[in-house]
């Protein structure tokens, strides 16, 4: 029999499997990721998380981040076994993670670690518990004036009488932000199927659909509110996303204009996340982590 010690983890409930492998020793392959990831034969997740050495693990990105300093990485995975570059639920969750494997306390400063979408930051609020991204740039995949105007595709879901335009933004990883007009036209959607986006990305894309709430009054000005729900590549529909929830007000900022929020709080189906982007360079991700179980399992049992 062989042995894997995972934990099971969520960041408002887009969930993961976490193994931690400092020295790269689990043949991570696309069979053992759909296994751990299946909801019934395995554990169950969104994705699978490893926590380990940038030194150690065998990939270009992870090289790149020893050589810029960042002593760890995430090598994150789809629960179909496709590589993503990038999770903002998962950086999250990976910081409580790595807080839990005893390898540092982030309410005392940032960690930078690797990830495929390059190094990135986490660090914990001592007196909220929640923890905050700092995730890099959100950038608009085309710079054409169709999108530079708002929108550069369409987007056909079930649920919606017609497709519907749709902005590309590049978190790292690939996202389609289309507004819909109010909270029933979210809740009427059926993201049991993949959305189309038209013209089709090249390596598929993450799907969201937003609905502006208003605006609140904050300490250091308005905060924006919207609601979204997301269909995940590689995944399905999830109940949280973070690089998605940031794609969603970095669209709902250039749609917004010049008076547009420049902090959002998006209502997701599995919480609420706060996202900045303040700087476009320099978007946060804010919210919860919580890791809720060690697991010993039996290799030969999974029959994902
Ligand atoms: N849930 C994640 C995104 C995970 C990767 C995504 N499915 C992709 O293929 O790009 C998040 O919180 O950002």
């Amino acid at each position: 029999m062989t042995t894997i010690r995972a934990y099971k983890g969520h960041g408002t409930r887009n969930d993961f499997v976490l193994i931690y492998d400092p020295q790269s020793e689990v043949d991570l392959n696309d069979d053992l990721v759909r296994a751990l990831a299946d909801r019934r034969g395995g554990i169950g997740g969104d994705g699978v998380i490893r926590l380990v050495s940038s030194h150690a693990l065998d990939d270009p990105a992870a090289r790149t981040a020893a050589d810029a300093g960042a002593d760890w990485f995430m090598d994150y995975r789809n629960s179909d076994g496709s590589i993503a570059q990038m999770c903002g639920n998962g950086v999250r969750v990976f910081g409580a993670f790595f807080e839990l494997m005893g390898l540092g306390d982030l309410s005392g400063g940032p960690l930078a670690l690797g990830t495929r979408a390059g190094i990135k930051t986490v660090s914990r609020d001592a007196v909220t518990g929640w923890f905050t991204v700092g995730m890099g740039p959100g950038n608009l995949v085309h710079s054409t004036e169709a999108a530079i105007a708002g929108s550069d595709s369409e987007v056909a879901a079930a649920g919606l009488d017609r497709p519907r335009p749709a902005l590309s933004v590049d978190m790292g990883n690939p996202h389609t932000v289309v507004a819909l007009a109010d909270p029933d036209e979210l809740a009427g959607l059926d993201l049991s199927r993949a959305p189309q986006v038209e013209p089709a990305p090249p390596h598929g894309s993450n799907v969201e659909f937003a609905v502006p709430l208003g605006e609140i009054a904050g300490e250091s000005g308005p905060v924006g509110r919207a609601a979204m729900r997301v269909f995940e590549r590689g995944v399905g529909e999830t109940e949280s996303c973070g690089t998605g929830a940031c794609a969603v007000a970095v669209a709902l900022n250039l749609w917004g204009g010049p008076a547009a929020p420049a902090k959002w709080l998006i209502d997701v189906p599995g919480g609420q996340v706060g996202v900045d982007v303040s700087d476009l360079t320099a978007i946060t991700l804010s919210g919860p982590a919580v890791i809720l179980a060690r697991l010993d399992i039996e290799r030969e049992g999974l029959s994902g």
